[in-house]
């Protein structure tokens, strides 16, 4: 069953088509991967999606549910939240203390925000930094705990963009066993990521956009061979 669909969605920038009848289904449970060369319009997507921008044209469904128009805290409380490429965490605020502020989207009782921050900082491997202030993390463990955030929120479609960008091999690898503990527990995830060899490995499914238009869709296998991927991505290393 389709957790998402996405029916021909424009994001107009001005004159910019940065999405342009965009049209594609998550299926609940999967992995989505949502790649492209810069400026694809990945982001936007996951903005029009997560109620960041409202499109420009289209609709999207969550749970059957039209989404067109809510804001960004009203569609976390209906189950999606997304992390932002640039992580941003409250840096004069303890690590707990960011993940609580998820958690607060489903209980008023800082009690059980902060037990239910805790559990998530466990999931992510960072409970043993709960004190320490998120200002001072270093970047893999400042992208661990932007996930902990976000599954704090309870989320059952979670985006992830560009989660392992600045991080060396052995922490995106970290991140990708996370995703992987992330979908065991049932959890449906989107997730933009330049790193090839990554998303080749964690999406069940992948859709490529490029200038802002559905390139094409398919297994990880039938999208690294498509010839029309291959161009888009050989025209941007030429440009
Ligand atoms: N708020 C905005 N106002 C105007 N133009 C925008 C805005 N946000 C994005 N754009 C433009 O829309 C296009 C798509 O940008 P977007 O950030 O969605 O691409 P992307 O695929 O996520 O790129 P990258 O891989 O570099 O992060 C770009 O041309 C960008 O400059």
């Amino acid at each position: 069953m389709a957790i998402l669909e996405i029916k021909h969605v424009s994001k107009f920038f001005g004159g910019l088509a940065a999405n342009s009848d965009v049209s594609f289904e998550v299926e609940e449970g999967a992995i989505m991967g949502l790649i492209g060369p810069n400026g694809a319009g990945k982001t936007t997507l996951f903005n029009c999606i997560t109620g960041y921008y409202p499109p420009s044209k289209g609709e999207i469904f969550f749970k059957g549910r039209r989404m067109n128009g809510l804001e960004p805290d009203r569609v976390c409380r209906l189950g999606m939240v997304r992390t932002w490429q640039k992580v941003r965490p409250l840096a004069k605020l303890s690590v707990v203390d960011n993940v609580m502020v998820g958690a607060l989207a489903r209980t008023s009782s800082l009690r059980i925000a902060r037990e239910r921050a805790m559990a998530q900082l466990e999931v992510v491997h960072l409970a043993h930094r709960a004190e320490a202030l998120a200002g001072g993390l270093p970047i893999g463990e400042r992208k661990k705990l932007e996930v902990a955030r976000a599954l704090a929120t309870e989320p059952q479609l979670l985006l992830l963009d560009e989660v392992m960008g600045g991080l060396n091999p052995a922490e995106s690898e970290e991140i990708i066993q996370l995703i992987l503990d992330i979908k065991g527990r049932g959890l449906t995830q989107m997730v933009i990521e330049h790193d090839m060899k990554a998303i080749m490995r964690i999406s069940d499914r992948i859709v490529v956009l490029n200038s802002g238009e559905k390139l094409t869709e398919g297994s990880p296998q039938e999208v690294v061979t498509n010839p029309d991927v291959i161009s888009a991505y050989l025209g941007e290393s030429h440009a």
